[in-house]
């Protein structure tokens, strides 16, 4: 479903207290994942609250070209009837992974040890995206790649037809690159070791250990090390999905800044890997409580409330930028309403997301009288507690950019606008009615 709606240009305004429970949508990387492992398990999968945003009907929709028998059957409910491991057919079209990062790079990793060959394209966003980051590493295995210039969109992968098993270190913190090389290993005779230098998240690992997959991490003087035993045959499993932080961070922003607010964000998912932002938030003063700390579907989650109150600039730490790395657009909007300055430090990986996110954000920013300053891997917002508003964001086909211009917009003296919201379809189709409900003004 690449994206090729109209633009649609958005509003919102200066909003009475936000009261209510926000049931914010699955997480969006376990739904990649679960669709993924489903489809190359012996069995059915049952997944139970899956995100139905355009980026996982994109995974979808690829792993029935791949064979894998996938249906809906209710709101997030859905089964997938696998393949197993190498089971792969070949696609008979191209395998349009729209706006997704994580969809085409996971599953190109799934496919490049099985002997098919499938060519995978995207929207303008993913086309602009680096993919030598996943086709390096996947080359080491076997496969075969014929890319546009630059190693961009449209790329022909053809897969390795007797893998030999990787032993990798990844260039950059990333769990698309982590991923991509272990779903590669799991077809692939031995074992297969990927090195990074800091963890970043773990849905990859704990999903494929629940699937029967032999999969262990540790800490070594190298790094975080895992290990993947090839060859494995995949068990279905149910999944049921948490809601997604990287969501939630939306309606718990606006709570923060909106005065008066008290809202509930139930069921959100408190992966380590993932709470980053919530780290962040705690140190600058913010007002949230995590009721009833439990697991569902192998993840620790909690129930959010979310109070607003007074917030203070703080110095994220490079090291937490990986747990925390989709939530530097909507900090930088809680940061302009805060007292004193944010620094946001080895945010690097931001310029090569859905948009240049650092670039995106600090235009937005200024546009809307907030002062901010860049370097290639940092940001440094002004927060004055107040924000002018009054000015229109380019959202360059970002979701987590569109979303976080409404969320400044909810109490800046001036409304704010963007010019296109129709990417937050992507990850959160449910944004403006569940924002809305709370007392949102927008639309
Ligand atoms: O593995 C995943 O599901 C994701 C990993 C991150 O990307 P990188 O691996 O490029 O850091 C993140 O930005 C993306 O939204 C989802
Ligand atoms: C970076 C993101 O997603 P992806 O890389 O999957 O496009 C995101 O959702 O913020």
């Amino acid at each position: 479903m690449s994206h090729s709606s109209e633009p649609r240009p958005m509003t919102s305004r200066r909003s009475g207290p936000l009261k209510g429970v926000a049931q914010v949508p699955g997480d969006k990387s376990i739904s990649h994942r679960a669709l993924i492992l489903g489809a190359l398990s012996v069995g059915e999968t049952k997944i139970t609250g899956l995100l139905e945003g355009e980026d996982v009907l994109d995974t979808a929709k690829a792993m029935a070209a791949f064979g894998a028998q996938v249906e809906r059957h209710g709101p997030g409910e859905w089964t997938v009837n696998g393949v197993g491991v190498g089971g792969f057919a070949e696609p008979e079209g191209v395998i349009d992974c729209g706006n997704s990062g994580t969809g085409v790079r996971l599953i190109m990793g799934a496919m490049a040890t099985t002997g098919i060959t499938a060519t995978f394209s995207g929207d303008a966003s993913l086309s602009r995206r680096p993919m030598a980051r996943v086709t390096d590493p996947l080359a080491l295995f076997g496969a075969e790649f014929t890319a546009r210039e630059g190693g961009r969109l449209p790329i022909t992968v053809k897969g390795a037809v007797d893998p030999v098993p990787v032993r990798y270190r990844t260039p950059v913190a990333s769990a698309q690159i982590k991923s991509a090389v272990l779903l590669a290993g799991l077809n692939v005779p031995g074992d297969t070791v990927v090195i990074e230098a800091e963890p970043t998240r773990d849905h990859s690992e704990r999903m494929l250990a629940g699937f029967g997959a032999d999969i262990r991490s540790e800490t070594t003087d190298e790094g975080h090390v895992i290990t993947l035993k090839g060859r494995a045959e995949l068990r279905a499993q149910p999944v049921a999905v948490p809601r997604d932080p990287s969501s939630a961070a939306f309606p718990v922003a606006a709570a923060l800044i909106v005065p008066g607010s008290e809202i509930r964000v139930p069921g959100v998912s408190r992966n380590p890997t993932r709470d980053g932002l919530y780290v962040t938030l705690l140190e600058m003063g913010a007002d949230i409580a995590f009721e009833n700390p439990r697991e569902e579907g192998g993840e620790p989650v909690a129930d959010l409330v979310v109070r607003h109150g007074p917030l203070k600039g703080v110095s994220v730490p490079a090291e937490r930028a990986s747990s925390m790395i989709d939530e530097f657009p909507i900090l930088s909007v809680i940061a302009a309403y805060a007292d004193g300055v944010t620094v946001m430090n080895g945010v690097a990986e931001l310029r090569v997301k859905e948009s240049d996110r650092i670039d995106a954000m600090a235009r937005g920013l200024e546009a809307n009288g907030i002062r901010v300053e860049e370097t290639d891997d940092s940001m440094t917002v002004h927060g004055a507690g107040n924000v002018p508003g009054g000015g229109t964001a380019v959202t360059h086909l970002d979701h987590r950019i569109a979303m976080s211009f409404m969320v400044l917009g909810m109490a800046a003296e001036n409304p704010v606008s963007v010019d296109d919201g129709s990417p937050i379809m992507t990850s959160f189709p449910d944004f403006l009615p569940l924002m809305q409900g709370l007392g949102a003004e927008l639309g």
